[in-house]
């Protein structure tokens, strides 16, 4: 995949002490501009606003917080608490921020080295996430040629789930890049994903780059994408997969395994290990981030479409049950049927089968 020009995320240690740049989602696809962290505020802020968004990369950037709190001499267990807390669905957020964290504590729980000790496991949480992307486009691929041997595919995403939210070049998204690679993409269709258009924005953003044969569509337009034969399959991340393998993803996604259903076509989720939470029994325990309605409201920041105090229903993710999931690609092994049981036994592969 053409690497971002911008990475999504990059530690920078310049004379003043060391910074967590971002690339600001927001501006995406107008700028790459950098949004410069000094401090967890700015980072917890970053996180809300969605500047740094996506699973993977919220573990990422929660890990790094934590190291430059520690970097900066601030209060560790409070800024973890505060990072973890930034955003409930994506299990991801938390696990970093603690893992770092545990580092830190591990290391004294305070001075240089653990400073250093925190830093190291947010390079090594980077790194990991880097791998998993990797192993889950090659397995990833190989699911697509048994699912589709006549080739050819017409895929269709929500949401975003490229290198802008990994370490490496993705989820769903790496899969899609790997079919493109292989000649056998012959449409990416791009829900726009109302109502912060992460795919018409940001997805639509990364097929251009990468000169892939894409299409945007009004998510309401996916029904009759499906009833005409135009889809063959739907590939989507994850933010957080219960036990029994119920799938927290951007919301629509639900609608579109629905449809996929319906019409025979394999709904296909695209997450590593690290987004799974076996403690989280099944989908009614997943906590669901519900956004301010004047996202839903504003076309754009300060761009009404409704009369003024109309009400919002603005939930940031729904769940798909386990029955409507073709399979779900992690970097250990593709779980297929997803039930509990085979879920538990491709996370508890070791690490070491990600050859
Ligand atoms: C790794 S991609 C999986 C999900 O994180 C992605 O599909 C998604 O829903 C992101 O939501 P966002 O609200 O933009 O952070």
């Amino acid at each position: 995949m053409a690497d971002l020009r911008v990475p999504a995320l990059r530690w920078a240690e310049p004379p003043h002490g060391p910074v967590l740049v971002l690339l600001d989602q927001t501006r995406l696809p107008a700028e790459e501009a950098e949004y410069v962290c000094t401090d967890v505020p700015a980072l917890v802020a970053a996180i809300q606003s969605l500047v740094v968004r996506g699973a993977p990369l919220l573990g990422i950037a929660g890990a790094y917080g934590v190291a430059l709190a520690a970097a900066r001499g601030y209060d560790v267990p409070e800024a973890a608490r505060l990072l973890a807390e930034a955003r409930p669905t994506a299990v991801n957020l938390a696990r970093g921020v603690w893992r770092a964290e545990a580092a830190h504590r591990a290391a004294g729980g305070d001075g240089p080295a653990a400073a250093e000790a925190a830093l190291a496991e947010a390079r090594a949480l980077h790194r990991e996430e880097t791998e998993a992307s990797d192993r889950m486009a090659a397995l990833g691929a190989e699911l697509l040629a048994e699912l589709l041997p006549g080739g050819g595919y017409r895929l269709l995403t929500h949401c975003n789930t490229g290198a802008l939210v990994s370490g490496g070049n993705g989820t769903a998204f790496a899969v899609v890049a790997a079919a493109h690679r292989a000649g056998e993409l012959r449409r990416l269709w791009v829900d726009e994903t109302r109502p912060l258009l992460q795919g018409a924005r940001l997805t639509a953003y990364e097929a251009a780059r990468e000169e892939m044969p894409y299409a945007v569509l009004a998510d309401a337009a996916a029904g009759s994408l499906f009833a005409a034969g135009e889809v063959d399959a739907v590939l989507i991340g994850a933010d957080r997969i219960a036990a029994d393998g119920s799938v927290a993803n951007k919301v629509g996604s639900y609608p579109l395994a629905v449809l996929a259903g319906h019409h025979g076509v394999p709904f296909v989720v695209v997450a590593p290990v690290s987004t799974v939470d076996r403690e989280t029994v099944d989908g009614r325990g997943i906590r669901i981030e519900e956004r301010p309605g004047h996202e839903v409201t504003e076309i754009r920041p300060g761009a009404p479409v409704t009369p003024v105090g109309a009400l919002a229903y603005n939930p940031a993710f729904d769940v798909t049950p386990p029955e409507l999931v073709t399979a779900i690609v992690t970097e250990r092994g593709v779980v297929s049927p997803v039930d509990r049981g085979n879920l538990a036994e491709v996370c508890s592969r070791s690490r070491s089968t990600e050859s």
